[in-house]
């Protein structure tokens, strides 16, 4: 596909809504937030789930209790589009983070035209001042970054940010294994101030309130999710809720 022109995509973004402060609803009071995942398939899995409509299944996250929707862009390894963002943007009112290996200005510009919130910044893939000039990218956009780190060295990075949302991904990206004991030593290396994210092989409940007792505000979870037959009542189970609790 032909990538939009730049001043096309500056203006696209400025015709936006102004981007939801998903920082503040994540740091709400209440019990763990859920970043429900849309995502087809994966270098790890390969192929989860077939989705032929992203933006029902986000509608049915948002039912069930979501805080935020992660919609996964990337196409090659994981079967997403700018045009699942946009279905799914279309179709939800509560923040939308675009998933992807953004290291461009570019991406997170285009990120804002097609309705995202959030951005993710993937500390390990941004060396330098690429991490500072695109975190100041997505403030000055109005938006809210995700920063990934899975290291202490990449939490020092993250704290030094000022990053509101900081999240710990439990799958190490180069071997693609996942270590639930790396939020433990990872997190307490972030400030009180920033929300945590326990990120990547949540599968039930009890993956939740472990991470909750390491200082987990919220998770973000896809392949649970995306397998389940009823995704709105997964999103309240993974929290812990009854029905009642769980909307
Ligand atoms: O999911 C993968 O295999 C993967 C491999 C390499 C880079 C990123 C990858 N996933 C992106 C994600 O961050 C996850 O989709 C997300 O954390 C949810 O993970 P899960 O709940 O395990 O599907």
């Amino acid at each position: 596909m032909r990538a939009t022109p730049m001043p096309e995509l500056v203006e696209r973004a400025a015709a936006q809504p102004s981007a939801l402060d998903a920082a503040e609803v994540l740091a709400a009071p209440g019990p763990v937030k859920v970043i429900a995942e849309v995502k087809r398939k994966s270098p790890s899995k390969g192929e989860l789930a077939g989705i032929p409509d992203p933006a029902a299944l986000a509608a049915a996250y948002e039912a069930g209790g979501a805080s935020v929707i992660s919609v996964l862009t990337e196409q090659r390894r994981f079967g997403g589009s700018l045009a699942d963002l946009d279905a799914v943007r279309e179709r939800v009112s509560i923040p939308l983070l675009r998933k992807d290996f953004v290291v461009t200005e570019y991406q997170v510009l285009e990120a804002r035209a097609h309705g995202a919130d959030v951005v993710l910044l993937i500390v390990a893939a941004l060396p330098g001042n690429q991490l500072r000039d695109l975190f100041q990218q997505v403030l000055d956009l109005g938006m809210t970054a995700l920063v990934e780190v899975h290291d202490e060295t990449e939490a020092l990075r993250a704290a030094d940010l000022g990053a509101r949302v900081i999240g710990v991904n439990a799958r190490n990206l180069k071997t693609l294994e996942v270590d639930p004991s790396v939020f433990g030593r990872v997190a307490a290396h972030l400030p009180d101030t920033a929300v945590k994210v326990a990120e990547s092989g949540i599968t039930g409940p009890g993956d939740v309130a472990g991470y909750v007792a390491d200082g987990a505000r919220a998770v973000l979870v896809g392949e649970t999710l995306v397998k389940q037959s009823s995704p709105a009542a997964a999103v309240g189970w993974l929290r812990g809720l009854s029905a009642q609790e769980a909307v």
